[in-house]
Protein backbone atom coordinates (compact mmCIF):
# COMPACT_ATOMS: atom_id res chain seq x y z
CA UNK A 1 0.00 0.00 0.00
CA UNK A 2 1.53 3.55 -1.02
CA UNK A 3 0.90 6.51 0.95
CA UNK A 4 1.06 10.10 -0.04
CA UNK A 5 3.80 12.50 1.10
CA UNK A 6 2.18 14.30 3.75
CA UNK A 7 1.84 17.95 2.88
CA UNK A 8 4.15 20.06 4.37
CA UNK A 9 3.13 23.66 5.97
CA UNK A 10 5.73 26.43 6.72
CA UNK A 11 5.97 29.00 8.55
CA UNK A 12 7.55 32.25 7.71
CA UNK A 13 7.82 35.87 10.00
CA UNK A 14 7.53 39.04 9.28
CA UNK A 15 9.03 42.69 10.99
CA UNK A 16 8.34 46.15 9.91
CA UNK A 17 8.98 49.70 11.57
CA UNK A 18 8.31 53.00 10.90
CA UNK A 19 8.74 56.45 12.18
CA UNK A 20 6.19 59.23 12.17
CA UNK A 21 7.06 61.77 9.43
CA UNK A 22 8.06 64.87 10.84
CA UNK A 23 5.94 67.51 12.04
CA UNK A 24 6.89 69.83 9.31
CA UNK A 25 6.13 67.50 6.59
CA UNK A 26 2.94 65.77 7.92
CA UNK A 27 1.75 62.55 5.87
CA UNK A 28 -1.71 60.65 6.39
CA UNK A 29 -1.47 57.76 8.04
CA UNK A 30 -2.06 54.60 6.22
CA UNK A 31 -1.95 51.47 9.11
CA UNK A 32 -3.93 47.78 8.41
CA UNK A 33 -4.53 49.05 5.05
CA UNK A 34 -6.99 51.68 6.14
CA UNK A 35 -6.68 55.54 5.72
CA UNK A 36 -7.10 57.00 9.54
CA UNK A 37 -8.38 60.73 9.42
CA UNK A 38 -6.62 63.23 11.68
CA UNK A 39 -3.67 60.33 12.28
CA UNK A 40 0.18 61.31 12.54
CA UNK A 41 1.41 59.60 9.76
CA UNK A 42 4.15 57.42 9.09
CA UNK A 43 7.16 58.32 7.12
CA UNK A 44 8.26 55.73 3.93
CA UNK A 45 9.26 55.18 0.55
CA UNK A 46 6.01 53.84 0.21
CA UNK A 47 2.59 54.55 1.79
CA UNK A 48 4.75 52.98 5.13
CA UNK A 49 1.82 51.08 6.15
CA UNK A 50 3.58 48.76 8.78
CA UNK A 51 0.75 46.33 9.35
CA UNK A 52 0.72 45.57 5.44
CA UNK A 53 4.77 45.62 5.25
CA UNK A 54 5.45 43.18 7.71
CA UNK A 55 1.83 41.03 6.34
CA UNK A 56 3.90 40.86 2.87
CA UNK A 57 7.64 40.14 4.09
CA UNK A 58 6.05 37.04 6.22
CA UNK A 59 4.64 35.56 2.85
CA UNK A 60 8.24 35.88 1.46
CA UNK A 61 9.78 34.39 4.86
CA UNK A 62 7.63 31.53 4.59
CA UNK A 63 8.10 30.75 1.14
CA UNK A 64 12.02 31.58 1.02
CA UNK A 65 11.85 33.92 -1.61
CA UNK A 66 13.32 37.06 -0.46
CA UNK A 67 11.97 39.96 1.56
CA UNK A 68 10.36 43.00 0.72
CA UNK A 69 13.63 45.04 0.02
CA UNK A 70 14.45 41.87 -2.85
CA UNK A 71 10.72 41.79 -4.24
CA UNK A 72 9.39 46.00 -3.59
CA UNK A 73 13.38 47.93 -2.94
CA UNK A 74 13.42 51.10 -2.45
CA UNK A 75 15.06 51.60 -5.66
CA UNK A 76 12.28 51.04 -7.28
CA UNK A 77 10.27 54.18 -8.59
CA UNK A 78 6.98 52.22 -9.39
CA UNK A 79 6.73 51.51 -5.33
CA UNK A 80 6.97 55.28 -4.54
CA UNK A 81 4.07 55.80 -2.40
CA UNK A 82 2.36 52.47 -3.00
CA UNK A 83 0.00 51.34 -1.04
CA UNK A 84 0.46 48.63 1.79
CA UNK A 85 -2.20 46.84 0.09
CA UNK A 86 -1.00 46.58 -3.14
CA UNK A 87 2.13 45.06 -2.29
CA UNK A 88 0.09 43.07 -0.28
CA UNK A 89 -1.97 41.83 -3.29
CA UNK A 90 1.38 41.86 -5.23
CA UNK A 91 3.41 39.69 -2.54
CA UNK A 92 0.80 36.80 -2.59
CA UNK A 93 0.56 36.72 -6.22
CA UNK A 94 4.14 35.87 -6.21
CA UNK A 95 3.99 33.38 -3.51
CA UNK A 96 1.22 31.66 -5.68
CA UNK A 97 3.41 32.22 -8.90
CA UNK A 98 6.45 29.89 -6.38
CA UNK A 99 3.46 27.07 -6.06
CA UNK A 100 2.23 27.87 -2.54
CA UNK A 101 -1.38 28.69 -0.74
CA UNK A 102 -1.50 30.98 1.43
CA UNK A 103 -3.14 29.42 5.22
CA UNK A 104 -3.39 32.49 7.13
CA UNK A 105 -1.61 35.79 7.86
CA UNK A 106 -1.37 37.12 11.66
CA UNK A 107 -0.47 40.77 12.68
CA UNK A 108 0.22 42.18 15.59
CA UNK A 109 1.30 46.04 15.71
CA UNK A 110 2.73 48.05 18.52
CA UNK A 111 1.20 51.85 19.22
CA UNK A 112 -0.55 54.05 21.32
CA UNK A 113 -2.76 55.21 18.40
CA UNK A 114 -4.71 54.88 16.23
CA UNK A 115 -7.12 52.82 18.68
CA UNK A 116 -7.55 50.20 16.75
CA UNK A 117 -10.52 47.80 17.86
CA UNK A 118 -13.46 49.46 16.54
CA UNK A 119 -11.70 49.44 12.68
CA UNK A 120 -10.56 45.88 13.10
CA UNK A 121 -12.39 43.55 11.32
CA UNK A 122 -12.26 47.11 8.42
CA UNK A 123 -8.79 46.38 8.27
CA UNK A 124 -8.71 42.46 8.43
CA UNK A 125 -11.54 42.25 5.37
CA UNK A 126 -9.15 45.03 3.47
CA UNK A 127 -5.67 42.64 4.35
CA UNK A 128 -7.67 39.63 3.35
CA UNK A 129 -9.59 40.50 0.27
CA UNK A 130 -5.52 41.43 -1.21
CA UNK A 131 -4.12 38.23 0.38
CA UNK A 132 -6.55 36.41 -0.67
CA UNK A 133 -6.41 34.59 2.38
CA UNK A 134 -7.36 35.38 6.36
CA UNK A 135 -5.61 37.75 7.69
CA UNK A 136 -5.88 38.60 11.39
CA UNK A 137 -4.70 42.09 12.64
CA UNK A 138 -3.97 42.35 16.66
CA UNK A 139 -2.90 45.49 18.23
CA UNK A 140 -1.09 46.71 21.62
CA UNK A 141 0.14 49.61 23.33
CA UNK A 142 3.66 48.01 24.79
CA UNK A 143 2.46 50.00 27.73
CA UNK A 144 4.07 53.32 26.83
CA UNK A 145 7.59 51.77 26.60
CA UNK A 146 10.05 52.07 24.17
CA UNK A 147 10.08 53.84 20.94
CA UNK A 148 6.44 53.12 20.30
CA UNK A 149 5.66 54.34 23.56
CA UNK A 150 7.16 57.15 23.14
CA UNK A 151 5.44 57.43 19.66
CA UNK A 152 8.41 57.86 17.68
CA UNK A 153 7.02 55.44 15.28
CA UNK A 154 4.73 51.77 14.36
CA UNK A 155 6.25 48.72 14.56
CA UNK A 156 4.77 45.62 13.58
CA UNK A 157 5.30 41.56 13.53
CA UNK A 158 3.28 38.98 11.08
CA UNK A 159 3.45 35.69 10.59
CA UNK A 160 2.63 33.28 7.88
CA UNK A 161 1.58 29.80 7.30
CA UNK A 162 1.52 28.67 3.34
CA UNK A 163 1.75 25.35 1.95
CA UNK A 164 2.42 24.02 -1.29
CA UNK A 165 -0.72 23.87 -3.97
CA UNK A 166 -2.14 20.99 -5.67
N1 LIG B 1 -3.36 50.94 19.26
C1 LIG B 1 -4.05 50.06 20.03
C2 LIG B 1 -3.51 49.41 21.11
C3 LIG B 1 -4.27 48.56 21.84
N2 LIG B 1 -5.57 48.33 21.49
C4 LIG B 1 -6.43 47.43 22.30
O1 LIG B 1 -6.24 47.64 23.67
C5 LIG B 1 -5.92 46.41 24.33
C6 LIG B 1 -5.02 46.63 25.51
O2 LIG B 1 -3.78 47.10 25.06
P1 LIG B 1 -2.49 46.93 26.01
O3 LIG B 1 -1.34 47.47 25.25
O4 LIG B 1 -2.80 47.75 27.21
O5 LIG B 1 -2.35 45.48 26.31
C7 LIG B 1 -5.33 45.53 23.24
O6 LIG B 1 -5.44 44.16 23.53
C8 LIG B 1 -6.17 45.94 22.04
O7 LIG B 1 -7.40 45.27 22.08
C9 LIG B 1 -6.08 48.95 20.38
O8 LIG B 1 -7.27 48.76 20.02
N3 LIG B 1 -5.33 49.82 19.67
C1 LIG C 1 8.08 49.16 0.77
C2 LIG C 1 9.35 49.84 0.38
C3 LIG C 1 9.33 50.11 -1.13
O1 LIG C 1 8.49 51.14 -1.47
O2 LIG C 1 9.57 51.09 1.01
P1 LIG C 1 9.12 51.66 2.46
O3 LIG C 1 7.79 52.30 2.37
O4 LIG C 1 10.21 52.55 2.94
O5 LIG C 1 8.92 50.44 3.42
P2 LIG C 1 9.92 49.45 4.17
O6 LIG C 1 9.09 48.71 5.13
O7 LIG C 1 11.08 50.18 4.73
O8 LIG C 1 10.30 48.40 3.02
C4 LIG C 1 11.13 48.69 1.95
C5 LIG C 1 10.60 48.97 0.59
O9 LIG C 1 10.55 47.75 -0.08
Amino acid sequence: MSTNPPVIPRTGIGIDVHAFAAEDQPQPLWLGGLFWEGERGLSGHSDGDPVAHAAADALFSACGVGDLGTHFGTDRPEYAGASGVTLLAEAARIVRAHGFEIGNIAVQFVANRPKFGPRREESQRVLSDAAGAPVSVTATTSDGLGFTGRGEGISAVATALVYPAG
